[in-house]
């Protein structure tokens, strides 16, 4: 028999509040004690779809362990907070989550409602219980979501009682579509947990070995319930680029030059590595830029950061991309009135335009932004990237917005050329992909960023780049460190290549 010691969960579920409220630390602990208690499984097991798993999930069993369905409650309210939902009541999905929506309501002092599975044939007949409010909005909460259906059916049963319901929080998600069917459905999905969080750190605790987790990998890869078509209007994105190389992308008829140069780059250099050399001193970026030039294909900036910033500095560092092949990419964020960003890029203390191969713009300002950035930049030869999504935790940009931006890209493709963002977001091989938020070591810093490895941002999501900061600053061996990474993205890219030929 299993004993869970209750102080032990108790104590260190406090903490685990805590570095949530104040740092991005990961949920080892949480998922230790999930595992502890064979929430978690592994083997075969039959789904409710008729399908066999190699995993599956018992959150049924937590009941049983009061200390971690508060924790799993409070966690789940976190999480809520943190992405800033705003809501009037709370309402669990049947059954496991009823429980945890009357935890998270009992301790926050909130209205609960509660959704009958079916209706009673006396008294009221009524498919939600508790006072209604017409026109208020009510969170979801899930235990886990697969296809997001459970969510789905909920949310409908609620709205037809005049209700809202814009978001949805879950404990794990397990990656299959779930999201972005909510999302097509207009409801965010909010996770504690995800699949691959779940099993990386199984596998660094050795709970689980390589294999095993491939399994689950390949599993959750080929089982995607949610097939984006033109219909639903979203981005046909989470399927790897089918057996396009680099060089091959860099032949198709509409690629952008400045997609062409750097896919080819790519391919020459065997990097898909863009390092972001966020540095404060003028010297010291040069220094970065020469020592791992030969190791990038692309160089990011925020040349606003430098405390000794002068023309030379650029001149240099153009220099440099020249003698190591590399291109510049200064990561500038436009987001203005197109008139305002056309002065912000060719002017100012600054000037972009002038050293600057490849910017970026948000697309919150409308087309404009685009525009004004295009005057500028085309006659150049300058490439600009959209921001569709972004690393850190929180972020508005998902769902309706990233399709929205990658529908502004293809309308200004002939300045637009890619995305930031997490993974592959659209079906064109002409758009190139780029991924911030990359880390071998880290699960997050204290400000709300949010790392992925190498393989997972390039085999598991579709992205094309890699972009890492800390991850080569704060290692002892830069040069080392960007080699690694380095290789650990190019590898990702080749077994993407051997998987989809
Ligand atoms: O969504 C985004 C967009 C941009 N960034 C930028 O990338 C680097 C990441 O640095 P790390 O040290 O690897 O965390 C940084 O310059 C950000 O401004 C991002 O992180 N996320």
């Amino acid at each position: 028999m299993l004993i869970i010691k209750e102080e032990e969960i108790h104590s260190s579920f406090r903490l685990e509040c805590l570095k949530m409220e104040h740092s991005n630390v990961s949920f080892d602990s949480l998922i230790l004690k999930l595992h502890d208690v064979e929430a978690v499984k592994f083997g075969t097991f039959k789904l409710k779809s008729g399908i066999t798993s190699p995993i599956y999930f018992d959150l049924r069993v937590i009941v049983s362990y009061p200390s971690l369905m508060n924790e799993v409650s409070s966690l789940l309210f976190l999480r809520a907070k943190e992405a800033g939902v705003i809501f009037n009541s709370v309402c669990g999905v049947p059954y496991t989550a009823l429980p945890l929506a009357t935890i998270i309501c009992s301790q926050n002092n909130l209205p609960m409602l509660i959704r009958r599975k079916e209706a009673k044939d006396y008294g009221t007949g009524r498919m939600v219980e508790g006072t209604i409010h017409p026109g208020e909005t009510c969170l979801i909460v899930e235990d886990v979501v697969t296809s997001g259906s459970s969510v789905f059916e909920t949310a409908k049963v609620l709205e037809k009682e005049g209700l809202k319901v814009t978001d949805a929080i879950v404990l794990m998600d397990r990656e299959q579509g779930g999201r972005a069917k909510l999302a097509k459905d207009g409801i965010t999905l909010h996770s504690v947990i995800s699949i691959s969080k779940l099993l990386d750190v199984l596998l660094e605790n050795g709970r689980i070995d390589e294999d095993v987790a491939q399994g689950v990998r390949t599993f959750i890869q080929e089982n995607n319930t949610y097939k984006p078509t033109k219909e639903n209007g979203s981005p046909a994105a989470k399927k790897p680029c089918k057996g396009l190389s680099y060089e091959a992308r860099a032949q198709l008829p509409h690629v952008h030059p400045m997609a062409c140069q750097l896919l080819k780059l790519m391919a020459e250099k065997q990097s898909n590595l863009c390092a972001s050399a966020d540095v404060t001193d003028a010297k010291e970026l040069l220094e970065v830029a020469d020592a791992l030039g030969p190791h990038i294909c692309m160089l990011k900036t925020h040349v606003d950061i430098l405390h000794n910033f002068t023309p030379d500095v650029t001149s240099q560092l153009s220099k440099l991309a020249a003698k190591h092949s590399f291109l510049i990419f200064e990561d500038r964020k436009f987001a203005d009135i197109g008139n305002t960003v056309k002065h912000q890029y060719e002017g100012g203390l600054y000037q972009i335009a002038s050293w600057s191969n490849i910017i970026n713009a948000h697309a919150v300002p409308g087309s404009g932004v685009v525009k004004g950035l295009e005057a500028v930049g085309k006659p150049l030869g300058r490439g600009c990237l959209l921001i569709a999504e972004m690393s850190s935790q929180g972020s508005l940009a998902t769902g309706a917005y990233t399709q929205a931006v990658v529908k502004m890209a293809e309308d200004h493709a002939d300045f637009v050329f890619g995305f930031i963002c997490g993974s592959r977001i659209s079906s064109k091989p002409e758009f190139i992909n780029m991924t911030p938020g990359v880390h071998m070591q880290s699960a997050g810093d204290s400000l709300g960023q949010q790392y992925n490895s190498p393989e997972d941002v390039i085999l598991k999501k579709g992205s094309d780049v890699i972009i890492v900061g800390r991850g080569i600053l704060a290692a002892p061996d830069r040069v080392k460190a960007a080699d690694a990474y380095r290789k650990a993205g190019w590898e990702a890219y080749m077994r993407r290549l051997s998987l989809t030929n």
